[in-house]
C-alpha cells in the first residue's frame, strides 16, 4: 500500500462541514445558471477563480451570494446527496453536518421543506453507507434573536439526526457570551453546544464559548494556541478543536501554513478532529485534508490515525458506527506497523 493509497483506505469522520458550503464549483455554476444576474459565475472555472477570498469577511460575503441560490428543498437535497458521495468516496463513514436554518428561510425555504428535504437526503447518505448527523447554526450576525428562532425550528422540526447547536458567521465584534441564554436553551432540551470560536478572533472568545455557552467542541479554536492556561484546559476537560487547516488558509485567518498551530495545539496534548469547513468553496475534501497534514505539517501515519480516533472519541455518532470506524481503523494501522 503506498502513502496514498494509505490516506485514502485510512476510515474518517467529518465534524466540521457546511452543508452549503459542500457544493462544487460545478453545483455553484449549475445554480447561478438558475439565477441570471446573481453576479455569481455560472461557468466552473470562474467560479474556483470566485472563490478566491482576500479576507474574511470576502469569503463570508461569496458564501451569503452562494447561499442566495440555494431556494427549494430540492436545491437542500441536492446539497446533501452530493455531499454524501464527496464522503463516501472519501471513505468517511460519519458526518456531522452544519446546517443554517434561517439562512434558507431568507432565501425562500419553508421550515417543514428544509426539515423534509433534510430527511430525504439523510436516507440518500445511508444508503451510500455514510452515517449523516446534523448541526443546527446560526450566523452570529443574526444575533440572538436569530439564534432563538433557529432553535424553536430545531425544537418543533426536530429532523432525524440531530444532534447540535451552533453559532457561525462573523466572530469579530459579535461576543459568544451574547448567546448565552439561548444556548442554555438548546444544551437543556439536550442539543450538544458546538459553536465556532477562536478561528478570527482571540483565546478570550474560546474561553468564553467554554464558559458562557458549555461548548463541548469548539469549532477552530486555533487562537487557543496563544494561551497556554487555554490549551491546559482543552487538555484537561478533553475539549476538542474542529481544526480546518485549508479553511483557516484560504479565508486569511492564518497567512500561510507554516504559521498554523495545528502543530502546537497537538504537542499540548489537545483532542483534535480534522474537518473541511467548506469543502466545495475551499476545494478541498477530507483525504486531501489528512495529505496535508502529512505532506505540509509533518504528520506521522501514525499521527493521522490518532486524529481519526479523536474525532471519533469527539463524535456523537451511534456506538455501532464507532466500533466499525475503529476496528477498521485497528486492521489498517495493523498493516502499516502504526
Ligand atoms: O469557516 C467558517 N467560519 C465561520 N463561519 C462560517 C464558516 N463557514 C461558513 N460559515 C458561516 O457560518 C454561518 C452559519 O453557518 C454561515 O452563514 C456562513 O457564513
Amino acid at each position: 500500500m503506498t502513502p496514498d493509497e494509505f490516506l485514502t483506505a485510512l476510515p474518517k469522520v467529518e465534524l466540521h462541514v457546511h452543508l452549503l458550503g459542500s457544493a462544487s464549483p460545478a453545483t455553484v455554476a449549475e445554480l447561478a445558471r438558475r439565477h441570471p444576474g446573481s453576479g455569481v459565475p455560472a461557468e466552473p472555472a470562474e467560479v474556483a477563480k470566485y472563490c478566491e477570498f482576500t479576507d474574511f469577511a470576502h469569503f463570508l460575503a461569496v458564501y451569503t451570494a452562494v447561499n442566495r441560490l440555494v431556494t427549494t428543498g430540492a436545491d437542500i437535497e441536492a446539497l446533501v446527496a452530493g455531499l454524501a458521495a464527496d464522503l463516501a468516496r472519501d471513505n468517511v463513514r460519519y458526518a456531522e453536518v452544519t446546517v443554517t436554518p434561517l439562512s434558507h428561510r431568507k432565501t425562500g425555504i419553508a421550515p417543514r421543506e428544509l426539515a423534509e428535504a433534510l430527511d430525504s437526503g439523510r436516507r440518500i447518505a445511508g444508503g451510500l453507507g455514510v452515517e449523516l448527523s446534523w448541526v443546527f447554526d446560526v450566523s452570529g450576525d443574526d444575533g440572538p434573536p436569530g439564534a432563538e428562532a433557529t432553535l424553536d425550528w430545531v425544537l418543533r422540526e426536530h429532523p432525524s439526526g440531530t444532534v447540535g447547536f451552533g453559532l457561525g458567521g462573523p466572530e469579530a465584534g459579535v461576543p459568544r457570551r451574547l448567546f448565552r441564554d439561548v444556548f442554555a436553551r438548546a444544551k437543556a432540551a439536550g442539543l450538544h453546544s458546538l459553536p465556532h470560536a477562536g478561528e478570527t478572533t482571540g483565546p478570550d472568545e474560546v474561553w468564553s464559548a467554554i464558559r458562557d455557552l458549555g461548548a463541548e467542541r469548539v469549532g477552530h479554536g486555533i487562537a487557543s494556541a496563544r494561551d497556554p492556561r487555554l490549551l491546559r484546559h482543552l487538555v484537561e476537560h478533553g475539549i476538542p478543536l474542529e481544526i480546518c487547516p485549508t479553511s483557516n488558509l484560504r479565508t486569511r485567518a492564518v497567512r500561510s501554513l507554516a504559521e498554523h498551530p495545528l502543530r502546537r495545539i497537538l504537542a499540548a496534548g489537545v483532542p483534535v478532529a480534522i474537518g473541511t469547513d467548506d469543502p466545495g468553496l475551499f476545494g478541498t475534501s477530507p483525504t486531501a485534508e489528512f495529505r496535508m497534514c502529512r505532506d505540509c505539517l509533518g504528520l506521522s501515519e501514525a499521527e493521522l490515525a490518532t486524529l481519526v480516533r479523536h474525532s471519533v472519541a469527539a463524535a456523537f455518532c451511534s456506538p455501532a458506527v464507532a466500533a466499525g470506524l475503529l476496528s477498521d481503523l485497528a486492521r489498517l494501522s495493523l498493516a502499516r506497523s502504526i
